[in-house]
């Protein structure tokens, strides 16, 4: 018999529904940070999934001077690829009313994420923890911030006794080297959200839940356990 993980499932029809209801939630949660240490701490996920969220929580009122965002992990390519988390924070999150943000990226230019991985995990140190909301998004293959299956410091980013920083990447599935926080980063969170949409996603995170067959593997599957708090997840078809 398995035991599901927990999350709480936020259901919306449609994605901009969705976009609007994440990005209020996040906004509160920031404005909650600002109330109480004068400071917001953020990070959000890449890939398409999270542009219209972007475009909402740009947005939002609230003092943006004196909020910092960063990425839960980055494709180890410069920021004008079209492939970089970084091009698309600034070009979707860092407008409007968000445009007073500080950014933290996590690509530092070097020529891999092995010879990145002291600068951007001094960058990751000077953060001031906990966050106050991270945003991860899923792959299809069950990945979640750069936690590739088959990754080759996979168990290294998932290992508890990991220390606050950033992990190198390499996987199959992966396109590019990457970096990415470790779990223990991710974790020190106030609030915790999984954006995904689709059936298929639905269906996968269902069975990683479950822990059925491969998706019982599942790297996004060690999120939910290890998470203090149900992830709130939410999702749209
Ligand atoms: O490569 C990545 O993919 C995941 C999922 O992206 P999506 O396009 O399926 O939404 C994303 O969460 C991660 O940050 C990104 O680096």
């Amino acid at each position: 018999m398995t035991t599901a993980l927990p999350l709480t499932t936020h259901t919306f029809t449609d994605g901009q529904t969705l976009a609007t209801a994440l990005a209020e939630r996040v906004a509160d949660r920031l404005r909650a940070g600002l109330l109480e240490r004068g400071f917001a701490l953020l990070a959000v996920s890449g890939g398409r999934t999270p542009l219209r969220f972007f475009e909402r929580l740009a947005q939002a009122s609230l003092d943006w001077s004196r909020v910092q965002v960063t990425l839960v992990d980055e494709r180890w390519v410069a920021e004008d690829h079209p492939r970089s988390n970084a091009r698309l924070v600034r070009e979707h999150l860092l407008r409007d009313a968000a445009a007073a943000a500080r950014f933290v990226p996590l690509y530092t230019g070097a020529a891999t994420p092995e010879e990145g991985q002291a600068e951007a995990g001094r960058c990751v140190h000077a953060l001031p923890l906990p966050f106050d909301a991270v945003i991860l998004g899923m792959g299809a293959d069950g990945h979640t911030a750069s936690f590739f299956p088959g990754g080759d410091r996979l168990d290294a980013a998932l290992d508890p006794s990991m220390p606050v920083g950033v992990v190198p990447m390499r996987a199959p599935g992966a396109g590019e080297p990457r970096i990415t926080l470790t779990l223990s980063t991710l974790l020190q969170t106030r609030h915790l959200f999984l954006h995904i949409e689709g059936e298929d996603k639905r269906e996968l995170l269902a069975q990683a839940r479950l822990g059925l067959g491969e998706a019982a593997h599942y790297p996004v599957r060690a999120v939910l356990a290890r998470s203090p708090e149900p992830v709130a997840v939410y999702w749209c078809p």
